[in-house]
């Protein structure tokens, strides 16, 4: 198998005597659609951090492409960061930019590239998640939620990554307007040959747009397996987050 886009390798992470992730090992190899289910409380986010680089490890190693990432800093996290997309759990847009400057904000910030060029580069790319130039010089505030996520899609996307994180990416959609999403994303993965790694609670999206499943669980991955064998993986927690029970080994958040 060639070398792995993202690899954890023992993670652990402790927020003084709490500790969240207690030893996550996981590769995603290039071109895979890897989907994170997980309770709430139970780590993804904090697991998502430290393979973002947006946290460090108490102990463990990340590589990326094969590089150890752990500790990078400087030119060596700016270029795995520009091979990086990242649609976050609330769009995170800023208010101030309008549709296109917030798609194009790699482009303008990072980049440096003139408003133009940026500007059409923007218009293309909403083009691909359904938008057309109509929205591009609106301002967040002035567009429905699901089209917030697909601006927030275009900004992920924008710079060609290899490896997309999506952190409950349908969350607060109407199940249309969720497969929508779902559809956009898969299409937009497939067409890139990135690599994604998606948090999501939504099962009927993790069916959708996973090649595989990963659980975590009390800060280890307890099941790693092919989406289609989902609903006969043999673990008892897996069975009670894929049925939504209440009744089992995981207990509710409340
Ligand atoms: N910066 C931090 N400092 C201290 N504790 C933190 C910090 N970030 C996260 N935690 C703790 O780590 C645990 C896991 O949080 P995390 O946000 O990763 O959960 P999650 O699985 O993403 O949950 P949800 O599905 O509800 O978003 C929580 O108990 C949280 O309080």
């Amino acid at each position: 198998m060639s070398t792995p886009i993202l690899r954890l390798e023992n993670v652990q992470k402790s927020f003084g005597s709490k500790q969240v992730l207690k030893g996550v090992d996981i590769e995603v190899q290039k071109g895979e659609s890897l989907v994170i289910l997980g309770g709430s409380g139970s780590g993804k986010s904090v697991m998502l951090k430290n393979a973002l680089g947006l946290m460090t490890p108490t102990a463990g190693k990340i590589f990326f492409d094969g590089q150890d990432v752990t500790k990078a800093t400087g030119r060596t996290r700016e270029k795995m960061r520009a091979r990086i997309g990242m649609l976050f759990q609330s769009g995170a847009l800023f208010d101030s930019l309008t549709v296109w400057e917030n798609v194009g904000f790699r482009l303008l910030q990072v980049d440096k590239m003139r408003r133009k060029d940026a500007k059409e580069q923007a218009i293309e790319t909403l083009k691909k998640v359904r938008l057309g130039p109509d929205v591009a010089d609106l301002y967040p505030a002035e567009i429905s939620g699901g089209m917030q996520k697909r601006v927030s899609l275009a900004r992920s996307i924008i710079s060609k990554p290899d490896l997309i994180f999506f952190d409950e990416p349908t969350t607060g959609l109407d199940p249309i307007t969720a497969d929508a999403i779902n559809d956009l994303i898969l299409e937009q993965v497939r067409g890139l040959g990135a690599a994604a790694v998606s948090i999501t609670h939504d099962m009927a999206s993790a069916r959708k747009i996973a090649d595989n499943i990963a659980m975590l669980f009390e800060g280890k991955i307890i099941w790693h397996g092919p989406a289609n064998i989902i609903d006969n993986s043999g673990n008892d927690h897996v069975d009670q987050f894929v049925h939504g029970r209440a009744d089992g080994p995981i207990q509710p958040a409340i």
